[in-house]
């Protein structure tokens, strides 16, 4: 049941490259600020979680996807995800397998909390999504860290080999990277150099954070 009264959540928006250490960065705070400020008052929203389900397609096809344009994201659901929460009513995040390219049949259940950290590649590309949002964070990593960083990651954590990871790089990563991420740094309010152990951007984070959650 929808509780009255109780004030609208805020959004905090964490952005940049594929790699740049957003996850890292929303995972950190999430987790120094659980224990103060317990589990009903802060929560993580990935984007990744709303790529579009590819079940009714074979895996053959869905390695195919450009899955750096805005279009793989079903951007609608999570608008309309943000609104429930506004409203004070949970809601049903997808999970998502990079190893298989779809959604899974789980879902995780979020409760409503004051603060939600969202975080993800193309939140700031889709006006509609953008105002959503009422702190916006860049991860301004340099590209060529992030490829590293991805090279190491994707291929422990999502199954890949470095001829898929260089393959895809050429083709969607890097190119779309300068046509949909990059230009949305102008709607950024903060933004954070070194990636996601940037200690002092962490603590900057977290005290704003605390102000709101007074
Ligand atoms: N400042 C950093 N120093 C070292 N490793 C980092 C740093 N920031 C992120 N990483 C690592 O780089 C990889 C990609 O970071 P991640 O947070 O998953 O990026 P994103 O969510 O932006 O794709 C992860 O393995 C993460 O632990
Ligand atoms: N099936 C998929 C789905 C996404 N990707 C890549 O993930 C990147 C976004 O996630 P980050 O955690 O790295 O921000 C994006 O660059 C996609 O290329 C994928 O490889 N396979």
């Amino acid at each position: 049941m929808p509780e009255e009264n109780s004030p609208k959540p805020t959004f905090i928006a964490i952005v940049g490259a594929s790699a740049s250490g957003k996850s890292l960065f929303a995972q950190t705070i999430y987790d120094e600020l659980l224990p103060e400020l317990g589990a009903n008052s802060i929560a993580i929203i990935k984007e990744d979680a709303y790529y579009r389900d590819q079940t009714h397609m074979p895996f053959e096809e869905r390695v195919k996807t450009n899955y750096d344009h805005p279009k793989a994201f079903e951007h609608e659901l999570l608008s309309q995800h943000l609104e429930q929460l506004v409203s004070s009513q949970s809601i049903e995040c997808p999970v998502y397998c990079y190893k298989n390219h779809t959604r899974t049949e789980k879902s995780n259940t979020i409760e409503p909390t004051k603060i939600v950290l969202i975080e993800g590649i193309m939140l700031l590309t889709d006006k509609n999504l953008r105002d959503r949002f009422d702190i916006k964070v860049y991860m301004d990593t340099p590209l060529d860290i992030c490829l590293l960083r991805r090279i190491e990651r994707d291929t422990v954590e999502r199954d890949r080999t470095i001829e898929s990871i260089t393959e895809q790089y050429i083709s969607t990563v890097r190119p779309m990277y300068y046509q949909f991420i990059e230009p949305a740094k102008i709607h950024a309010d903060i933004v954070i150099t070194r990636g996601g152990k940037n200690r002092m951007a962490i603590e900057v984070i977290k005290a704003k954070i605390r102000q709101l959650s007074q």
